[in-house]
């Protein structure tokens, strides 16, 4: 068997898996699921709305409890751990990535970032800054910046963090196609040179198709369509 699919190592560490993973609110919204996801390697979660795709990236990311099944991250069930230790991951280890951010609005861009670097003891990177085409915003209020701007400030703020683990909800949704396609990039470069994962889950086909597996939400299951 190679060793090499689509250049992703097959046999790199695993991060993360879910094991037999069921939820439902008022009504079933799947049922024994099973995903794992390895260093270097991304992820799409696609289906129609209302499938539970938000919700099962809710879960694996530490956020919501499974009705039943298990989140393993880096030998730890996530739900059995202590409530502080559980923070401990989401803080340090997860960089959660919703389309509403949640930046300091009284403060500017840069203060913002400094914050994050502060408490994270990493550094502001300018180049990933440049990368997102956001240098030009830094000293200007968080609410004086447009909906894509905070956008891709928030995910900065993030990267910056150097987590082990995106869990990506629709991060393109405020962005135009370039700009969209540029976030996707520099989320991939980031995961290839940090030895960390992604999991996104997007409505946009082209972009989840641009990661190395693809997997649909319907009939109460995660079907792979692209291994
Ligand atoms: N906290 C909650 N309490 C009750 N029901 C919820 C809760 N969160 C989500 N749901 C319901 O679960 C279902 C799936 O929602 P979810 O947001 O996971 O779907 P989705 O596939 O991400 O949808 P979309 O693509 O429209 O964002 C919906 O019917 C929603 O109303």
């Amino acid at each position: 068997m190679s060793e090499e699919r689509n250049n992703r190592p097959l046999l790199a560490p695993l991060l993360l898996e879910a094991k037999n993973l069921s939820h439902s609110f008022d009504y079933e919204l799947f049922k024994n699921i099973n995903i794992n996801l390895h260093k270097k390697e991304s992820v799409a979660i696609i289906g129609t709305s209302g499938s539970g795709k938000s919700t099962l990236l809710n879960i694996l990311s530490s956020l919501l409890k499974p009705t039943t099944g298990d989140v393993v991250f880096q030998s730890k069930d996530l739900y059995s751990l202590k409530q502080n230790e559980l923070l401990r991951i989401r803080r340090d280890d997860f960089g959660i990535i919703f389309q509403a951010h949640y930046l300091f609005r009284g403060f500017s861009a840069i203060e913002n970032l400094n914050i994050a670097t502060l408490l994270s003891h990493e550094e502001v990177d300018y180049n990933l800054l440049k990368e997102l085409n956001i240098t030009h915003v830094l000293n200007q209020g968080v609410g004086e910046l447009s909906g894509g701007q905070q956008q891709r400030l928030s995910i900065a703020r993030i990267l910056m963090k150097k987590p082990k683990i995106i869990f990506a909800d629709e991060p393109t949704g405020n962005l135009d196609k370039e700009t969209a396609s540029i976030v996707m990039s520099t989320l991939f470069k980031y995961i290839k040179e940090n030895d960390a994962a992604l999991i996104l889950v997007t409505h946009e086909e082209d972009l989840a198709f641009r990661c190395d597996r693809v997997f649909k939400l319907e009939e109460l299951n995660l079907k792979e369509i692209k291994k």
